[in-house]
C-alpha cells in the first residue's frame, strides 16, 4: 500500500493507581499514537516509549522527533511497499525500535484492514482468547501489596507478577505465598535492579517456586545472566536484553535465559516479535507477551500476538481497567481470566472518536 500521510498524536491518560517499578513511579501516561492513511484504509500504531528514558533509551519526545525527521520521510521515499518491508526501509536508522514498531504496526494495520485480515490470523494465532496475568507494582507496605494481589486474584487474573528491587523482594514474595498459597502462578520482575553480586540473595527466592525471575541484571549483561542462572534455581527470563531475534538466539545459546518476555515495542515491531517467537520455539524456550501499559490500540495487537502457539505462559495482557478508567478504544474486559482476541480486520479496534479528542494533548500531520 502507498502511504498518503501519517498523523502523530499524543494522548494523556491518568493511571487508576500509581505504578511503581525499580526505575520509578508512574501516575500518568503520555502516549504517542501513529495513524497511517493509505488510499484503501487507515491504520493505527502505538509507541510504548515512556515520557522519560528510564526503562530504555527511548522517550516520547525522541520518538516524535525520529519519526518526523527520519522514519516517516524514509517510508514516504519508499513509495508503495508491503508492511513486511517497512523494517528493512527503516533499518538504516539505528535503534529507535519503539518508534519503528509504532510506524510498522500502523502500516500493517492499514494493509490488513484493506485486505479484511485480522492481525491474529496474519501472525499465526491458534487461540481465540488468551489467559491474562497482571503486573503488580512495588507498594508502600506488605499489607497494601496483599490487598492488591487479593483484588487481582478476585478479578480472575491467572498469574501474578510482582515488581521487585533490593529491599523489596524476598519478604513480599514470602507474604504472597503465605497468604495465597503455593498454587498461584507467581513471578517477579526486577527491571535490571540487581548485580551478579546479589546471586546468593536472589537464590533466597528459590524456595517459593516462582515461574521466573525477569531481567534481574542490566540489559547488556547477558553473560552475567548466564552466570546467575547457574547459581539460582528460579528460571531466568529476559526482557530488556532481548532486542531482536538474533539477541534472543544469542541469549539462549549462552544460557542467559530459559524464558523470554516478548514485547513488540522493545524489538521493533510485531513481525520481529513473531521471529523471536519462532526462534524461541525452535530452542524449546517458552515465551509470554510483555506489556508497556498500552492503550487498547497496542493492547489489541498484544492480545493477537499472545495467541500464537509458543506463548505458553500468561502475559502482561491485562484488562484496560488495570491501568485506565477510560481507554481510548472500547475497553478490554477480563472474562474468566482471559481476554478475547479481536476478530475484526487489522488490530480489530479503533479509537473512540470523542474519547480520543478528549485525551489528545498534541497532534501533527505529516504529509507524504
Ligand atoms: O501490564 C502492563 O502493561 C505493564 C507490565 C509491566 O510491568 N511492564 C513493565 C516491564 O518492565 O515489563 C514496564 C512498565 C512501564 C514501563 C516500562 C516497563
Amino acid at each position: 500500500s502507498t502511504v498518503e500521510g501519517v498523523e502523530l498524536r499524543r494522548v494523556g491518560l491518568p493511571l487508576v493507581s500509581p505504578f511503581r517499578t525499580s526505575f520509578g513511579t508512574q501516575t500518568h501516561r503520555d502516549v504517542l499514537l501513529v495513524r497511517v492513511v493509505t488510499a484503501d484504509a487507515e491504520g493505527w500504531g502505538e509507541c510504548v516509549a515512556m515520557a522519560d528514558p528510564l526503562y530504555s533509551e527511548e522517550y516520547v519526545d525522541g520518538a516524535v522527533d525520529v519519526l518526523r525527521r527520519f522514519l516517516v520521510p524514509r517510508l514516504a521515499a519508499a513509495g508503495r511497499i508491503d508492511a513486511a518491508a517497512v523494517a528493512e526501509v527503516l533499518a538504516p536508522v539505528h535503534g529507535h525500535r519503539m518508534a519503528k514498531a509504532a510506524l510498522e504496526l500502523a502500516v500493517l494495520d492499514a494493509q490488513l484492514r484493506a485486505a479484511g485480515t485480522p492481525l491474529s490470523r496474519h501472525l499465526g494465532a491458534v487461540h481465540d482468547r488468551v489467559p491474562c496475568g497482571v503486573s503488580v507494582g512495588i507498594m508502600d507496605s506488605v499489607p497494601a501489596l496483599l490487598d492488591a494481589v487479593g483484588e487481582y486474584l478476585d478479578q480472575g487474573y491467572v498469574r501474578i507478577k510482582l515488581k521487585i528491587e533490593p529491599g523489596w523482594d524476598v519478604e513480599p514474595v514470602r507474604a504472597v505465598r503465605e497468604r495465597f498459597g503455593d498454587d498461584v502462578l507467581l513471578q517477579v520482575d526486577a527491571n535490571t535492579a540487581y548485580t551478579l553480586a546479589d546471586a546468593r540473595h536472589l537464590a533466597r527466592l528459590d524456595p517459593f517456586d516462582l515461574l521466573l525471575v525477569e531481567q534481574p541484571l542490566p540489559e547488556d549483561d547477558v553473560l552475567g545472566h548466564a552466570a546467575l542462572a547457574r547459581q539460582i534455581r528460579t528460571p531466568v527470563c529476559l526482557d530488556e536484553s532481548i532486542t531482536s531475534a538474533r539477541a534472543a538466539a544469542e541469549a539462549i545459546t549462552l544460557g542467559a535465559c530459559s524464558i523470554v518476555n516478548v514485547k513488540p515495542g522493545r524489538v521493533g515491531g510485531y513481525l520481529e516479535a513473531r521471529r523471536i517467537h519462532d526462534v524461541c520455539a525452535a530452542h524449546g524456550v517458552p515465551v509470554w507477551c510483555g506489556g508497556m501499559l498500552e492503550t487498547g490500540i497496542g493492547r489489541a495487537a498484544n492480545v493477537a500476538l499472545a495467541a500464537l502457539p509458543g506463548f505458553t505462559l500468561p502475559g502482561d495482557t491485562s484488562a484496560s481497567d488495570r491501568y485506565y478508567r477510560t481507554d481510548v478504544t472500547d475497553p478490554f474486559v477480563l472474562d474468566g481470566g482471559h481476554l478475547g482476541v479481536p476478530t475484526g480486520p487489522g488490530i480489530g479496534v479503533v479509537p473512540v472518536p470523542e474519547v480520543l479528542e478528549d485525551v489528545t494533548t498534541w497532534r501533527e500531520w505529516l504529509p507524504v
